[in-house]
Protein backbone atom coordinates (compact mmCIF):
# COMPACT_ATOMS: atom_id res chain seq x y z
CA UNK A 1 0.00 0.00 0.00
CA UNK A 2 2.87 2.63 0.91
CA UNK A 3 3.59 2.26 -2.87
CA UNK A 4 0.10 3.42 -4.26
CA UNK A 5 -0.48 7.34 -4.44
CA UNK A 6 -3.94 7.56 -5.05
CA UNK A 7 -6.13 3.88 -5.05
CA UNK A 8 -10.08 3.30 -5.56
CA UNK A 9 -10.90 0.22 -3.57
CA UNK A 10 -14.85 -2.20 -4.61
CA UNK A 11 -16.10 1.99 -6.00
CA UNK A 12 -19.86 0.92 -7.25
CA UNK A 13 -22.17 3.48 -8.62
CA UNK A 14 -25.87 3.03 -10.33
CA UNK A 15 -27.69 5.14 -12.65
CA UNK A 16 -31.32 3.54 -11.99
CA UNK A 17 -30.65 -0.08 -13.38
CA UNK A 18 -27.63 0.68 -14.75
CA UNK A 19 -24.25 -0.24 -12.98
CA UNK A 20 -21.81 3.04 -14.00
CA UNK A 21 -19.20 1.69 -11.40
CA UNK A 22 -19.46 -2.61 -10.65
CA UNK A 23 -17.05 -2.72 -7.80
CA UNK A 24 -14.52 -0.87 -9.80
CA UNK A 25 -10.49 -1.31 -8.00
CA UNK A 26 -7.63 0.04 -9.05
CA UNK A 27 -4.65 1.59 -8.26
CA UNK A 28 -1.84 4.82 -9.40
CA UNK A 29 1.44 4.16 -8.39
CA UNK A 30 4.32 7.25 -8.00
CA UNK A 31 5.90 7.98 -11.64
CA UNK A 32 3.22 5.61 -13.71
CA UNK A 33 0.74 6.71 -15.99
CA UNK A 34 -2.17 4.42 -15.83
CA UNK A 35 -4.39 4.53 -18.61
CA UNK A 36 -8.59 3.98 -18.51
CA UNK A 37 -9.63 2.67 -21.89
CA UNK A 38 -12.78 0.92 -22.98
CA UNK A 39 -15.83 1.49 -24.92
CA UNK A 40 -18.18 4.78 -25.10
CA UNK A 41 -20.64 4.54 -21.67
CA UNK A 42 -18.00 2.02 -20.34
CA UNK A 43 -18.00 4.29 -17.27
CA UNK A 44 -14.50 6.18 -17.55
CA UNK A 45 -16.15 9.65 -16.61
CA UNK A 46 -18.57 8.47 -14.22
CA UNK A 47 -15.41 6.96 -12.39
CA UNK A 48 -13.18 9.74 -12.84
CA UNK A 49 -15.18 12.03 -11.38
CA UNK A 50 -16.27 9.67 -8.49
CA UNK A 51 -12.19 9.53 -7.91
CA UNK A 52 -12.20 13.50 -8.05
CA UNK A 53 -15.26 14.23 -5.94
CA UNK A 54 -18.04 15.49 -7.92
CA UNK A 55 -19.87 12.25 -7.64
CA UNK A 56 -20.74 10.30 -4.69
CA UNK A 57 -20.41 6.50 -5.12
CA UNK A 58 -22.83 4.34 -3.65
CA UNK A 59 -19.92 1.98 -2.06
CA UNK A 60 -16.86 1.96 -2.14
CA UNK A 61 -14.05 4.16 -1.20
CA UNK A 62 -11.23 6.22 -2.52
CA UNK A 63 -7.58 6.93 -0.81
CA UNK A 64 -5.00 9.81 -1.78
CA UNK A 65 -1.81 9.78 -0.44
CA UNK A 66 -2.89 7.48 2.42
CA UNK A 67 -5.55 8.96 3.34
CA UNK A 68 -9.54 8.12 2.86
CA UNK A 69 -10.51 10.92 0.58
CA UNK A 70 -14.21 9.59 0.12
CA UNK A 71 -16.19 11.94 2.04
CA UNK A 72 -14.30 14.94 0.53
CA UNK A 73 -15.90 17.08 -1.91
CA UNK A 74 -13.59 18.37 -5.07
CA UNK A 75 -11.77 21.52 -3.78
CA UNK A 76 -11.04 19.64 -0.74
CA UNK A 77 -9.10 16.82 -2.93
CA UNK A 78 -7.71 18.91 -5.26
CA UNK A 79 -5.43 21.17 -2.10
CA UNK A 80 -4.93 17.89 -1.31
CA UNK A 81 -3.06 17.95 -4.22
CA UNK A 82 -5.17 16.15 -6.45
CA UNK A 83 -4.96 17.96 -9.85
CA UNK A 84 -7.42 17.41 -12.69
CA UNK A 85 -8.05 18.28 -16.28
CA UNK A 86 -11.16 18.12 -17.75
CA UNK A 87 -12.90 16.86 -21.25
CA UNK A 88 -14.87 19.59 -21.84
CA UNK A 89 -12.68 22.95 -21.13
CA UNK A 90 -13.35 25.04 -18.21
CA UNK A 91 -11.14 27.77 -19.44
CA UNK A 92 -12.73 31.67 -19.47
CA UNK A 93 -11.71 32.48 -23.10
CA UNK A 94 -12.05 35.60 -22.67
CA UNK A 95 -9.38 36.43 -20.40
CA UNK A 96 -5.62 35.94 -21.01
CA UNK A 97 -3.42 32.80 -20.93
CA UNK A 98 -1.88 33.95 -17.70
CA UNK A 99 -5.40 35.18 -15.78
CA UNK A 100 -7.09 31.96 -16.62
CA UNK A 101 -3.75 30.66 -15.36
CA UNK A 102 -4.16 32.69 -11.68
CA UNK A 103 -7.84 32.25 -11.67
CA UNK A 104 -7.76 28.41 -12.70
CA UNK A 105 -5.97 28.06 -9.73
CA UNK A 106 -7.77 30.09 -7.70
CA UNK A 107 -10.89 28.62 -8.06
CA UNK A 108 -9.06 24.88 -7.91
CA UNK A 109 -8.60 26.14 -4.25
CA UNK A 110 -12.34 27.04 -3.89
CA UNK A 111 -12.05 30.79 -3.26
CA UNK A 112 -14.39 32.72 -5.47
CA UNK A 113 -12.53 33.69 -8.37
CA UNK A 114 -14.89 35.84 -10.33
CA UNK A 115 -15.31 38.44 -7.45
CA UNK A 116 -12.06 38.31 -6.50
CA UNK A 117 -10.05 40.31 -9.60
CA UNK A 118 -7.83 42.59 -7.26
CA UNK A 119 -5.60 38.63 -6.43
CA UNK A 120 -4.80 39.33 -10.12
CA UNK A 121 -2.26 42.02 -9.19
CA UNK A 122 -0.91 38.91 -6.20
CA UNK A 123 3.13 38.59 -7.53
CA UNK A 124 3.32 35.02 -5.63
CA UNK A 125 0.51 33.30 -7.04
CA UNK A 126 1.45 35.15 -10.59
CA UNK A 127 4.67 33.66 -10.01
CA UNK A 128 3.38 30.41 -10.06
CA UNK A 129 0.96 30.67 -12.67
CA UNK A 130 3.88 31.87 -14.88
CA UNK A 131 6.28 29.01 -14.31
CA UNK A 132 3.29 26.57 -14.30
CA UNK A 133 3.08 28.76 -18.27
CA UNK A 134 6.39 27.83 -19.00
CA UNK A 135 6.65 24.42 -17.69
CA UNK A 136 4.23 23.66 -20.63
CA UNK A 137 5.72 25.53 -23.07
CA UNK A 138 3.65 28.88 -23.15
CA UNK A 139 5.10 31.74 -21.77
CA UNK A 140 5.52 33.04 -24.56
CA UNK A 141 1.51 33.32 -24.93
CA UNK A 142 0.69 34.72 -21.48
CA UNK A 143 -0.54 38.03 -22.83
CA UNK A 144 -2.75 36.82 -25.22
CA UNK A 145 -6.45 35.93 -25.01
CA UNK A 146 -7.34 32.59 -24.43
CA UNK A 147 -9.19 32.74 -27.53
CA UNK A 148 -6.83 33.05 -29.74
CA UNK A 149 -4.92 30.18 -28.59
CA UNK A 150 -5.10 26.21 -30.77
CA UNK A 151 -7.15 23.78 -29.39
CA UNK A 152 -3.59 22.19 -28.98
CA UNK A 153 -2.16 25.24 -26.30
CA UNK A 154 -5.47 25.22 -24.82
CA UNK A 155 -4.99 21.50 -23.55
CA UNK A 156 -1.77 22.59 -22.94
CA UNK A 157 -3.03 25.65 -20.57
CA UNK A 158 -5.20 23.35 -18.48
CA UNK A 159 -2.27 21.33 -17.64
CA UNK A 160 -0.86 24.48 -16.35
CA UNK A 161 -3.83 25.33 -14.67
CA UNK A 162 -3.66 21.43 -12.66
CA UNK A 163 0.18 22.51 -12.14
CA UNK A 164 -0.38 25.83 -10.33
CA UNK A 165 -1.45 23.42 -7.34
CA UNK A 166 1.99 21.54 -7.45
CA UNK A 167 -0.64 17.54 -7.74
CA UNK A 168 0.55 14.82 -6.11
CA UNK A 169 -1.60 13.13 -9.33
CA UNK A 170 -3.26 13.92 -12.09
CA UNK A 171 -6.72 13.01 -13.48
CA UNK A 172 -7.03 13.27 -17.03
CA UNK A 173 -10.20 12.97 -18.80
CA UNK A 174 -9.38 12.35 -22.66
CA UNK A 175 -6.66 15.28 -23.06
CA UNK A 176 -6.08 14.55 -26.86
CA UNK A 177 -10.06 14.88 -27.83
CA UNK A 178 -9.77 17.04 -30.92
CA UNK A 179 -5.87 17.58 -31.33
CA UNK A 180 -4.42 16.76 -34.86
CA UNK A 181 -1.73 14.74 -35.46
CA UNK A 182 0.91 16.80 -34.41
CA UNK A 183 -0.77 18.53 -31.61
CA UNK A 184 -0.80 14.91 -29.94
CA UNK A 185 2.48 13.89 -30.09
CA UNK A 186 3.41 17.40 -28.85
CA UNK A 187 1.02 16.74 -25.79
CA UNK A 188 2.00 12.84 -25.93
CA UNK A 189 5.56 14.14 -25.19
CA UNK A 190 4.82 16.60 -22.23
CA UNK A 191 2.85 14.20 -20.39
CA UNK A 192 6.12 11.91 -21.04
CA UNK A 193 8.06 13.73 -19.24
CA UNK A 194 5.38 15.02 -16.41
CA UNK A 195 4.54 11.60 -15.02
CA UNK A 196 8.35 11.60 -13.22
CA UNK A 197 6.47 15.08 -11.08
CA UNK A 198 3.57 13.14 -10.45
CA UNK A 199 1.70 10.24 -11.58
CA UNK A 200 -1.21 10.55 -14.16
CA UNK A 201 -4.34 8.78 -14.46
CA UNK A 202 -5.38 8.98 -18.36
CA UNK A 203 -9.12 8.78 -19.84
CA UNK A 204 -7.95 8.71 -23.10
CA UNK A 205 -9.44 7.11 -26.58
CA UNK A 206 -6.71 8.00 -28.92
CA UNK A 207 -4.44 4.26 -28.44
CA UNK A 208 -1.63 5.56 -30.12
CA UNK A 209 -1.44 7.96 -27.33
CA UNK A 210 -2.42 5.55 -24.34
CA UNK A 211 0.15 2.79 -26.16
CA UNK A 212 2.36 5.08 -26.52
CA UNK A 213 2.68 6.76 -22.57
CA UNK A 214 1.01 3.96 -20.78
CA UNK A 215 2.75 2.05 -17.92
CA UNK A 216 -0.37 -0.14 -17.12
CA UNK A 217 -3.71 0.01 -18.90
CA UNK A 218 -7.04 -0.83 -17.27
CA UNK A 219 -10.14 -1.46 -19.08
CA UNK A 220 -13.66 -0.94 -18.47
CA UNK A 221 -16.56 -2.38 -20.11
CA UNK A 222 -20.12 -2.28 -18.93
CA UNK A 223 -18.69 -0.65 -15.70
CA UNK A 224 -16.10 -3.70 -14.61
CA UNK A 225 -12.99 -3.77 -15.23
CA UNK A 226 -12.29 -6.27 -17.57
CA UNK A 227 -8.36 -6.13 -17.31
CA UNK A 228 -5.54 -4.38 -15.95
CA UNK A 229 -1.76 -5.07 -17.18
CA UNK A 230 0.90 -3.34 -19.32
CA UNK A 231 0.81 -2.62 -23.10
CA UNK A 232 1.62 -6.17 -24.47
CA UNK A 233 -0.73 -7.45 -22.36
CA UNK A 234 -3.54 -5.61 -22.43
CA UNK A 235 -2.84 -5.70 -26.78
CA UNK A 236 -3.10 -9.14 -26.42
CA UNK A 237 -5.52 -10.02 -24.03
CA UNK A 238 -9.00 -12.20 -26.02
CA UNK A 239 -11.51 -10.05 -23.40
CA UNK A 240 -9.95 -6.91 -24.66
CA UNK A 241 -9.86 -7.41 -28.15
CA UNK A 242 -13.45 -8.47 -28.17
CA UNK A 243 -14.82 -5.61 -25.89
CA UNK A 244 -12.72 -2.87 -27.54
CA UNK A 245 -9.44 -3.07 -29.49
CA UNK A 246 -11.33 -5.42 -32.53
CA UNK A 247 -9.04 -5.84 -35.03
CA UNK A 248 -6.93 -2.24 -34.68
CA UNK A 249 -4.63 -3.64 -31.78
N1 LIG B 1 -25.84 11.47 -14.44
C1 LIG B 1 -26.18 10.36 -15.10
N2 LIG B 1 -27.45 9.89 -15.06
C2 LIG B 1 -27.79 8.75 -15.71
N3 LIG B 1 -26.92 8.01 -16.43
C3 LIG B 1 -25.66 8.42 -16.50
C4 LIG B 1 -25.21 9.62 -15.85
N4 LIG B 1 -23.89 9.77 -16.09
C5 LIG B 1 -23.52 8.73 -16.87
N5 LIG B 1 -24.56 7.93 -17.10
C6 LIG B 1 -24.54 6.66 -17.86
O1 LIG B 1 -23.51 5.87 -17.30
C7 LIG B 1 -22.82 5.14 -18.29
C8 LIG B 1 -21.35 5.47 -18.22
O2 LIG B 1 -21.15 6.82 -18.72
P1 LIG B 1 -19.72 7.52 -18.77
O3 LIG B 1 -19.92 8.89 -19.31
O4 LIG B 1 -19.06 7.37 -17.46
O5 LIG B 1 -18.97 6.62 -19.84
P2 LIG B 1 -17.59 6.89 -20.57
O6 LIG B 1 -16.87 5.58 -20.57
O7 LIG B 1 -16.92 8.04 -19.96
O8 LIG B 1 -18.07 7.24 -22.04
P3 LIG B 1 -17.36 8.18 -23.16
O9 LIG B 1 -16.18 7.41 -23.63
O10 LIG B 1 -18.42 8.24 -24.22
O11 LIG B 1 -17.05 9.50 -22.54
C9 LIG B 1 -23.47 5.53 -19.64
O12 LIG B 1 -24.42 4.53 -19.96
C10 LIG B 1 -24.14 6.84 -19.33
O13 LIG B 1 -25.27 7.04 -20.16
Amino acid sequence: MTDTVLSVEGICKSFGALKASDDVSLDLRPGEIHALIGPNGAGKSTLIAQIAGGLKPDAGRVRFLGRDVTALDTVQRARLGLGRTFQISALAMEDTVLQNAMLGALGAQGRPFRFFRPVLRDTALREVAESALDRVGLADRAAMRTADLSHGQRRQLEVAVALTLSPHAFLMDEPMAGLGASGSKRLTEFLDGLRAQAPILLVEHDMDAVFALADRISVLDYGRIIATGNVDEIRTHPDVRRAYLGDEA
